[in-house]
């Protein structure tokens, strides 16, 4: 997406050929930060401390981390430690396991010689996937939209709640949750996100709306919880929101906060739908709730907030008392009797198993 006139992704192959660079997202939206990542441990450490964050582009990025593993030690046992280090990194996105799983089956029956090329040809291709199938997501999103437009008198603004950031910085370009948006936005329908903040890392407040700013899409940051208000007094029509991993039987886990928003929604009849690109379907598991692991993240997180004072200087403040202990669980599941679709690359399905594995058979 364009920042600031010029063209950037999330991640990216640098002109040296070998190292990867990505926007540093713990930065925004104070400041753009540019990370370059030279090392497998590099590329963890960015997806362990959420430099790069979101399931798709986690994935991308440990494909890329594998491409500079193997760049330094192509040998079985190497491409095993970098397997281990990056599946480590974060234990909720399938798609990071989808990533490495597909850089190991293109790399480890190479001979030696010819990995390091594998691996970045083969990483390369995760990138460019990525970015096709949420320009795929974004136009059967957009059609949704545009149906709930012709339902509107004319010149009513389409209003879309979102949680987190499903936007392209989640992703390598264009987004999944945002992909419909942008595609609506420059189509001329006129479009309003509500942005929930989406605490505790506020990835909404500090990501999603800097996204649409940039972009030049109407929105409006709320607080998590007005979301409910909002939808029963009939100024929500759709709330499109990403997942980190979707089970076979359509169960969706995404930030913590998206199941409430969820009963929400199906309390006041709005359509609640999911984007994702099928690398985050895990077919393996049909329990969420049961089979998901939920990551809990640093205390931190929750007892502290980072802005910028009025005089420009970034500041850390506590929020939470010392003594009092802290619960930071990162996701929550959604039943898929909750969803009203799933956005995908083959189209909106139903979220149930079926329609799953007729959209998918190569996957189911
Ligand atoms: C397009 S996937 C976006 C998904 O990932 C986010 O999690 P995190 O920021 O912790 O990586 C959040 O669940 C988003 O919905």
């Amino acid at each position: 997406m364009k920042v600031d006139g010029r063209h950037f992704r999330s991640i990216w192959l640098e002109p040296d050929g070998w190292s990867v660079g990505a926007i540093d997202q713990r930065r925004l939206p104070h400041e753009f930060v540019i990370a370059r990542l030279e090392t497998a441990d590099a590329a963890a450490d960015a997806i362990r401390t959420m430099l790069v964050r979101g399931a798709p582009l986690i994935g991308a990025t440990a494909a890329y981390g594998m491409a500079l593993a193997v760049r330094d030690d192509c040998s079985d046992a190497g491409i095993d430690r970098a397997y281990q280090l990056l599946i480590a990194a974060r234990p909720t996105a399938i798609n990071l396991k989808w990533a490495l799983d597909k850089m190991t089956r293109a790399i480890m029956p190479a001979p030696p010689s010819e990995r390091a090329l594998i691996a970045y040809t083969r990483a390369a291709e995760i990138a460019e996937q990525d970015v096709a199938i949420n320009r795929e997501i974004g136009q059967h999103g957009l059609a949704l939209i545009e149906a709930i437009a012709a339902s509107k008198p004319p010149g009513d603004a389409i209003n879309i709640l979102t949680h987190c950031n499903a936007g392209w910085l989640a992703t390598v370009d264009w987004g999944t949750a945002t992909a419909p948006i942008y595609l609506a936005h420059d189509r001329g329908l006129k479009i309003h996100v509500w942005v929930d903040e989406t605490r505790p890392r506020n990835q909404g407040a500090s990501l999603t709306a800097w996204e649409l700013g940039h972009h030049g899409v109407p929105h409006t940051v709320i607080a998590d919880n007005t979301g409910g208000h909002l939808m029963q007094h009939a100024m929500v029509d759709l709330a499109i929101v990403g997942t980190d991993r979707v089970t076979a039987n359509g169960d969706v886990c995404n930030k913590i906060g998206t199941y409430l928003k969820a009963l929400a929604a199906h309390d006041n009849g709005v359509p609640f739908y999911v984007a994702l690109p099928s690398p985050t379907i895990d077919f393996s598991i049909d329990d969420g709730i049961g089979q998901i692991p939920i990551e809990q993240r640093a205390a931190d997180e929750v007892a502290t907030m980072t802005g910028r004072t009025a005089d420009g200087r970034i500041e850390t403040v506590r929020v939470v008392p010392a003594g009092s202990p802290v619960a930071n669980y990162a996701f929550d599941v959604t039943p898929a009797r909750l969803v009203t679709g799933l956005i995908t690359e083959r189209g909106v399905l139903r979220p149930d198993r079926a329609a799953l594995a007729s959209a998918f058979p190569d996957r189911a």
